[in-house]
């Protein structure tokens, strides 16, 4: 479970965030959605204080990480992994290594480390691919590496910012697959960003729509209600995406 209360953040004179509140159920997949600069990425680092807000109050899994402080948030921001439109994995690490490197950072003992890793890599199909380095692979592996580097501290929730913007679309639908598969398997919460409307209406539960720092609207998508989405927000985001309703 992920709350938003009333958070706000500027960087220097720019308001990115206004006072935005939002609320994710446990176990849900939740898309957010938005054009260019509506502050859609800083929405999510927020979330795991990524982005310390200004004002407002951030909750997630009932710990409010604006009031924990030292040992007690470090353990709470453990449960919540991130994955990125550029993957970053570490070049100079092969891909058993970058998923390790969570665990070795929570000093988890070398042979649950080579169990959880090996796990891991299996859950999204790489093991074999284990002593690889990232330039060898392709765009979807990054990124299964990189879910497989996510799940491997076995978080409650997890974070994707752009998580198939680089990908075509057979690797998309593939990466969307072991999203959904966490979800279910694990029962992790997932929250997407993504400026692609097909990617959050093919995964996503429920949908927020941010223009400008603000929360547009936020709708269901079910089978019934995608119709609802077509009419009331997608020619929305259209608009956005395609019409530089950005402050620059
Ligand atoms: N660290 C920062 N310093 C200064 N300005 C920032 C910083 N991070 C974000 N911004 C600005 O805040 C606004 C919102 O950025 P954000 O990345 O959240 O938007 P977005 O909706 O994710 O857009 P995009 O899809 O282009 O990433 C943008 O105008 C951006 O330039």
């Amino acid at each position: 479970m992920i709350k938003i209360q009333n958070v706000s953040k500027r960087f220097g004179d720019y308001e990115a965030i206004k006072s935005v509140s939002l609320s994710v159920n446990h176990g849900e997949i939740y898309g957010v959605i938005g054009a260019s600069g509506a502050g859609k990425s800083t929405l999510l680092r927020l979330m795991n204080l990524l982005e310390s807000p200004d004002h407002g109050e951030v909750i997630v899994n009932d710990d409010s990480l604006t009031r924990l402080k030292g040992r007690r948030i470090r353990e709470a921001r453990q449960s919540i992994a991130m994955i990125f439109q550029q993957y970053n994995l570490l070049g100079n690490k092969t891909v058993y290594d970058n998923v390790g490197v969570p665990l070795e950072l929570s000093k988890v003992p070398r042979q649950e480390r080579e169990d959880r890793v090996m796990e891991s890599l299996q859950f999204v199909g790489l093991d074999h691919f284990k002593d690889q380095y990232p330039a060898q692979l392709s765009g979807g592996q990054k990124q299964r590496v990189a879910i497989a580097r996510a799940l491997v501290n076995q978080p409650k929730v997890l974070l994707c910012d752009e998580p198939t913007s680089s990908l075509d679309p057979n690797t998309t639908a593939e990466i969307l697959t072991v999203l959904k598969r966490i979800n279910e398997n694990f029962g992790v919460t997932i929250v997407i960003v993504s400026h692609e409307m097909e990617v959050i209406k093919s995964i996503c539960e429920r949908v927020t729509v941010m223009a400008n720092g603000e929360v547009y609207e936020t709708v269901e998508i079910e089978p019934a209600g995608i119709q609802k989405i077509d009419r009331s927000a997608q020619g929305f985001v259209e608009r956005l995406t395609h019409g530089g309703d950005h402050h620059a």
